[in-house]
């Protein structure tokens, strides 16, 4: 299949249709071009990141740029963003990415009664999931940052992942005999991405090796959203984040590819009871909880139960997908069944939202005005002169 290479964007040409969001990176606005897109049919999301100033994130442009070279890499995979195109001028760094209708997993969950999913549900979802990390892992990508609000609904239904400034690259650190590989998936039945065993042939590192150190980004609190329980949107403390983390991070072993199974558990969990397993009062007591507490499962064992307690395993080499990577996951019980190389040809995914009309409120939202401070209200003398640090002043 041919990819279309990102273009250069002009902020010049660009239409902006709304906003979509805001996380702590950057706002992410629909757009359009107006120019190649007159009738506005194919509107888009353009993530733009002011660059760092005094004022703002120190980290912004190095993150942006991160973000932008990994989406670059990520060719033919309908579970994963295309990059459409970059722009770069002396405030921002922006990139354009196909626009998801459907909101994120957490706002969707938000929307049920009791605010969880079916099995069902769970099912199809966390089956595009795996998919797409599953290639991201073949392109030596570890995600760790896989959370429902990372989770994006297309148009059709399906999802697609998003907010890649927190991944790293890692070296593939064992390579299986083909024979082996070509078992497994043949068993998985994931002959869509059989193509990337040859460029790479990485699946995952024996038992008896160390964890790679990287440092963890995990829980930073950047990567937090405002509060907002309306919208579903997690709360804005540290807490949300640190959910998701896993033991092997925790204490500060460094981690591996394990740690995208081990959050697909947390979420998993999420989806199922409407909360996540480990969650204490205090960054302090989930961390003990993530460290030492089992996971607690209400009514039931079913063959979901059983695959979330082995990706919950707290020793990384033991835990599903540490081996043979996703291919471990499509093989267990609660996939049976599933054709996976028929995914993307559902067409009735379980959430479709109807088609939009959109208000194209020309020059309404300008991005330069936008991001333009607010104008510092001058104080009055007297007050200007009470909050002066200035020596002379002082001892006046
Ligand atoms: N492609 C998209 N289509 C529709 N909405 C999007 C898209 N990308 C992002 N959004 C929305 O924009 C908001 C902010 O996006 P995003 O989370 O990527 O920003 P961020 O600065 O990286 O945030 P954070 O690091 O805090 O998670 C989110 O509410 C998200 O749902």
């Amino acid at each position: 299949m041919e990819t279309k290479s990102p273009q250069e964007l002009n902020l010049q040409k660009l239409t902006v249709v709304k906003v979509l969001g805001k996380g702590a990176m950057g706002t992410v606005f629909l757009v359009t071009d107006r120019v190649a897109d007159t009738t506005a049919r194919s509107p888009f999301a353009l993530k733009v990141v002011q660059k760092s100033t005094f004022h703002t994130k120190f980290d912004a442009d190095r993150r942006a740029r991160w973000e932008i070279s990994v989406l670059s890499r990520l060719k033919d995979n309908p579970f994963l963003p295309t990059l459409i195109g970059t722009l770069e001028t002396e405030e921002y760094i922006a990139w354009g990415v196909p626009y998801c209708s459907g909101g994120d997993l957490n706002v969707l969950r938000y929307r049920q009664n009791d605010r969880v999913f079916s099995p069902s549900v769970i099912r199809f979802y966390v089956a595009e999931i795996v998919c797409a990390i599953e290639y991201l892992h073949h392109m030596n990508i570890v995600y760790r940052d896989l959370k429902p609000e990372n989770v994006l609904i297309q148009q059709s239904g399906h999802i697609i992942l998003t907010d890649f400034d927190l991944s790293r690259t890692l070296n593939p650190k064992t390579y299986v005999s083909d024979s082996e590989t070509e078992h497994k998936e043949k068993n998985s039945g994931g002959r869509k991405f059989m193509h990337k065993r040859n460029l790479t042939r990485v699946l995952f590192a024996a038992p008896e090796k160390g964890l790679k150190k990287i440092k963890s980004a995990r829980v930073s609190p950047v990567s937090r959203k405002r509060p907002s329980f309306i919208t579903g949107e997690r709360s804005n403390s540290f807490v949300g984040t640190e959910e998701y983390v896993s033991p092997e991070v925790v204490r500060g072993d460094g981690h591996e590819f394990a740690v995208d199974w081990w959050a697909l558990g947390i979420l998993m969990y999420e989806m199922s009871y409407g909360k996540t397993p480990f969650r204490g009062a205090n960054r302090k007591e989930t961390f003990r909880n993530v460290l030492s507490k089992p996971p607690e499962f209400i009514g039931k064992r079913t063959a979901m139960t059983d695959l979330i307690q082995r990706l919950l395993d707290k020793d990384p080499t033991k835990r599903l997908g540490y081996n043979y990577g996703a291919v471990e996951i499509k093989e267990h019980e609660f996939f049976r069944g599933l054709r996976w190389d028929l995914l993307t040809e559902v067409s009735r995914p379980p959430f479709l939202k109807p088609l939009e009309e959109y208000d194209l409120m020309v020059g309404k939202i300008d991005i330069a005005e936008y991001f333009r401070p607010e104008p510092v209200v001058p104080t009055s003398p007297l007050n200007s002169t009470y909050n002066s640090p200035s020596p002379s002043l002082a001892e006046f």
